[in-house]
């Protein structure tokens, strides 16, 4: 009795500190010292230490690895009431276990303290009826010598002879017993209950996966050497790519390698691959890689699991190499590529033949580091890289430096699979996509038109929005739930502030993360190429994937019609490749002055430059100077270039996500997520307009909700274009007006390092300028949540925010006042500092700010140890900043440091962190 009373209260306590793991012991057989799982329901990332958490999770679960995880329970326990209580601390433990693997399951819990607390009152009263029951000599509780019997007891609760403590145990028993066992089914109903089923998210933190598998399992449909095998390919080249360029390049490449080497490249992601079956790949296959640096010299989204996986440390950029754990190879038994083989398990790459183009930009600190850690990584572990090592950068022109390095390398690679350089004839066009006009409309469905998702319906219509998984491929098409403009209508630069329901979605983010947005062309642009196609816009057509192409596959869905194709899934405004015009457009033109006019756009860099890239000529203007050429030069009809829809998906990259720093707080509002855009626009230097697609579609929204409500049906048509005349007005109400649905956006959301100190005491000093604003929108509102809800104390919130006008582009301007009226309540030296550099005759900018208030922001960064933030534009004003900040140690520095060892101590504590963008 008396133990089971102490059990009780040794479990209750357990409630009150949830997240902490019972100290009951478990198998344990983490191989590492630490290990990082994710708390699924917060993607905040937990350290389970060794020593202090001996559990072990399987991948991806979070079950324990223990078949039998119930706390171990002695043989010798035959007595009944210990087999009881034995079983019922099992079942308690199994109810709090469930409870911890389901992270918030209240009602399971609840009804595991309930049962327990009214276990425990049973157990005192009847403690208390032994009490007063002795004085009349009866007791309460069997004696051991009294054998059970078929019969009802003296107080009739039994019929097996058990009171009504044995009854309440072993309903306690059997209901915890049952929840252990059907926890999966509890779990995910109250998880659909709450509506935030938990669903794998992309994760971009660099965290240290356990890995517990001893043996690999080889799935073919996932094994690089077996598809290569299967689909007759010898070069595999994969893209690490977060806007699109890379993957644009590694078709190009993969196009180049086909007709001028006569090789059989394609091109796939790594993500639908294993990096363990890298072993596998035999040395006359050869692999590419094409990667480009994100974040803080981050890989992207789709090469995260490969680099987790080859680098498995937190301290990634410096890892030694030689200490780290091995990913679990294929061990080549049962391939039957090639008879060179030889295994060797200290060099498992040992077989494996590379080449790798990062591409990066030398204004960020870590320049192409993804691409050199990724290759130094496969090199120590036997691979052997083919060619130079390519380092594209961004901030100059990628494009040559990426023919430099296909110049050096392909040769290379083309000798080494024993490739032979093409014949002019073998120079074919295969196009990337097979497109048919659709006349049967029985033959489509409708629903799937114009949708990003990669996953099939078919499964997702079994389950909630809440269980549908969103990720880069899969992006989540949400509810803009606010729309609206921040700044005067008569500034020459609108800024939208938009706002997206993510409450029946899977979708969490974090304060600081950044959302990805999927725009949608203007009709402008498509309209030019429909008329250019001679086509009728609302044609049914299927397209699918043309098993000779090379390349990857810009969309699942193969119905959709040439203006939905074009309007969700290529991109029409960027400037066609020298690439694609050789490759491409060059096969498809065949008369003489058509051919001559590519030719010199191929061969000649300065016309290309000065026709293509400086005027950013879309690939519409291109395509009709083409045309314009032979009509002048009276090219027959016959010889004259007619645009194909299949060419012209050849010829365009696939439309990529933007992304945006969220301006929303995500304790503040966990269901919403805003974004504050700033319309992006300028003349071309042929004095064209030209229109930033996803900037200007996000301020379009904000029109067309605002106007909604006056337009009908009848006016929609009269409305003239939107201005700036992007996207039109039809085209962002259509569905909501006449469909009677919400305006949908595709997105999804990527973690960022950007965070606030988790202490909201400590100082912060955030620097961002125009819409670098958003992200401290969200740490300002976040600390003023915590003092006006919880009353917590918030440290000083130092803000410098600047634009050009104080009357037409402050944005957010009550709302930030008053957000200041907050934070001071909590320490008088939170402050908001403006600087409007077009109000007056000399031009003030944040950086003239920082120095007028040098005294407060060395005081908050340098004796109170605060945290530095910059968030917006980095090639001039983070660099003006940081050089400010500089000056402000200098200023008032008393320490033996250097004014520049102050700055660079911020930056090796974490306490110096940028947002930017070029
Ligand atoms: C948010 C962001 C962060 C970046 N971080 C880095 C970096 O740390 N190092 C680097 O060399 N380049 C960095 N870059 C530059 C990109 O690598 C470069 O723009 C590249 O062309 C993008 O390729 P993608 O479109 O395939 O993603 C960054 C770009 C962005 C947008």
């Amino acid at each position: 009795m008396s133990f089971l009373v102490i059990t009780y209260i040794c479990i209750l306590p357990l409630s009150q500190d949830i997240y902490k793991a019972p100290d009951i012991p478990f198998s344990f057989s983490c191989p590492s010292s630490e290990m990082t799982i994710e708390d699924s329901e917060h993607k905040a990332s937990t350290t389970v230490n060794q020593e202090t958490d001996p559990i072990t999770y399987r991948f991806g679960s979070f079950e324990p690895i223990s078949e039998d995880s119930n706390p171990p329970v002695s043989e010798t326990l035959n007595n009944p009431i210990l087999n009881l209580v034995s079983t019922t601390i099992s079942s308690a433990y199994s109810i709090f276990k469930a409870f911890l693997s389901g992270q918030k399951s209240f009602y399971l819990f609840s009804v595991a303290v309930v049962l327990l607390f009214f276990s425990f009152f049973t157990d005192l009263s009847l403690l208390l009826a032994s009490f007063i029951s002795s004085k009349s000599k009866i007791s309460p509780l069997r004696s051991p010598s009294q054998k059970p019997n078929m019969k009802s007891n003296s107080n009739g609760f039994s019929i097996f002879n058990l009171d009504r403590k044995d009854l309440i145990i072993m309903t306690t028993m059997v209901i915890g017993a049952s929840t252990f066992i059907f926890r999966k089914l509890i779990l995910n109903n109250s998880k659909a209950a709450e509506n935030k089923t938990p669903a794998p998210q992309p994760e971009t933190e660099l965290e240290l996966e356990s890995q517990v598998e001893s043996t690999p399992v080889i799935d073919l449909d996932r094994s690089i050497p077996d598809n290569m095998k299967l689909k007759n390919k010898n070069i595999a080249i994969f893209y690490g790519s977060q806007t699109g360029t890379a993957e644009d390049l590694a078709n190009r490449l993969s196009r180049s390698l086909q007709n001028d080497f006569g090789a059989f490249p394609f091109v796939i992601d790594p993500e639908d691959f294993d990096v363990e079956s890298l072993s596998r790949i035999p040395s006359n296959y050869h692999v590419i890689l094409i990667l480009s640096t994100t974040g803080e010299g981050e890989p992207t989204d789709n090469m995260l699991k490969w680099y987790k996986k080859l680098i498995p440390t937190e301290d990634h950029l410096n890892a030694d190499f030689s200490s780290l754990k091995l990913p679990n190879f294929h061990v080549p038994e049962d391939l039957e590529i090639s008879s060179d083989y030889v295994f060797d398990k200290d060099l498992p790459l040992k077989n494996l033949h590379f080449s790798a183009f990062g591409l990066g930009n030398t204004t960020y600190e870590n320049f192409n580091v993804h691409v050199k850690q990724v290759s130094k990584r496969l090199v120590s572990l036997g691979a052997q890289l083919i060619g130079p090592l390519g380092l594209g950068d961004d901030d100059d022109d990628v494009d040559y430096d990426f023919s430099k390095w296909k110049d050096a390398a392909a040769p290379l690679i083309a000798q080494k699979i024993d490739s032979f350089t093409a014949t002019s004839s073998d120079k074919s066009f295969i196009s990337d996509w097979i497109v048919s006009e659709i006349t049967n409309t029985e033959e489509y469905d409708s629903s799937k038109f114009n949708t990003l998702r990669n996953s099939t319906t078919e499964n997702e219509s079994q389950l909630q929005p809440s269980q549908i998984n969103v990720d880069n491929r899969n992006p989540w098409g949400s509810v803009v739930c606010v729309a609206k403009q921040l700044c005067h209508p008569e500034n020459e630069r609108q800024t939208a502030h938009v706002e997206f329901d993510i409450s029946d979605s899977s979708i969490s983010y974090t304060t600081g993360d950044h959302v990805a947005v999927w725009p949608i062309n203007s009709d402008i642009h498509v309209d030019a190429l429909i008329q250019l196609l001679n086509v009728n816009k609302d044609q049914v057509v299927k397209a699918v994937p043309n098993p000779e192409s090379t390349n990857s596959n810009p969309f699942q869905y193969s119905y959709s019609t040439y203006e939905g194709i074009l309007t969700h899934y290529m991109d029409v405004t960027s400037t066609i490749s020298q690439d694609n015009l050789k490759q491409v457009l060059l096969p498809n033109v065949s008369s003489q002055p058509g051919q001559e006019f590519i030719n010199k756009l191929i061969n000649d860099k300065s016309f290309y430059t000065s026709n293509v890239t400086t005027p950013t000529t879309t690939p519409a203007e291109l395509l009709q100077q083409l045309i314009s050429i032979e009509t002048e030069l009276n090219v027959p009809a016959d010889k004259k270039f007619v645009l194909s829809f299949d060419v012209l998906l050849s010829l365009l990259p696939r439309l990529s996500p933007r992304f945006y720093s969220i301006s929303s707080s995500s304790v503040e509002s966990p269901d919403s997520i805003s974004t504050t855009v700033v319309a992006l626009q300028y003349k071309s230097t042929k004095n064209q307009n030209r229109y930033g697609v996803a900037s200007n579609y996000l301020n379009a929204i904000v029109d067309a909700t605002t106007k909604k409500s006056t337009i009908t049906k009848e006016t929609i048509s009269s409305l003239t274009k939107f201005d700036p005349p992007y996207h039109t007005l039809e085209k962002v109400v259509a569905d909501s007006l006449f469909k009677k649905a919400d305006i949908r956006v595709p997105i999804f959301v990527r973690k960022s390092a950007f965070k606030l100190p988790s202490d909201p005491s400590i100082p912060i000093v955030m620097v961002g300028p125009g819409t670098g604003l958003a992200p401290f929108r969200a740490f300002i509102r976040e600390r003023a949540f915590m003092i006006n809800t919880n009353d917590e104390k918030v440290g000083p919130t130092v803000l410098f925010f600047g634009n050009r006008y104080e009357s037409k582009d402050y944005l957010y301007k009550e709302e930030l006042e008053s957000t200041f009226e907050t934070l001071s309540k909590s320490s008088s030296e939170s402050k908001l500092f403006t600087a409007f550099s077009r109000d007056t005759d000399q031009k003030v900018y944040v950086q003239n700010r920082i120095m007028e208030n040098s005294e407060l922001v060395y005081k908050l960064l340098f004796e109170m140890n605060g945290y530095f933030y910059i968030c917006g534009d980095g090639s001039r004003m983070a660099v003006d900043v940081a050089k400010a900040l500089i000056d402000v140690a200098k200023a008032h520095n008393k320490s033996d440091s250097s004014p520049t060892d102050l700055v660079e101590s911020l930056k090796k504590t974490g306490r110096y962190q940028e947002d930017i963008w070029f």
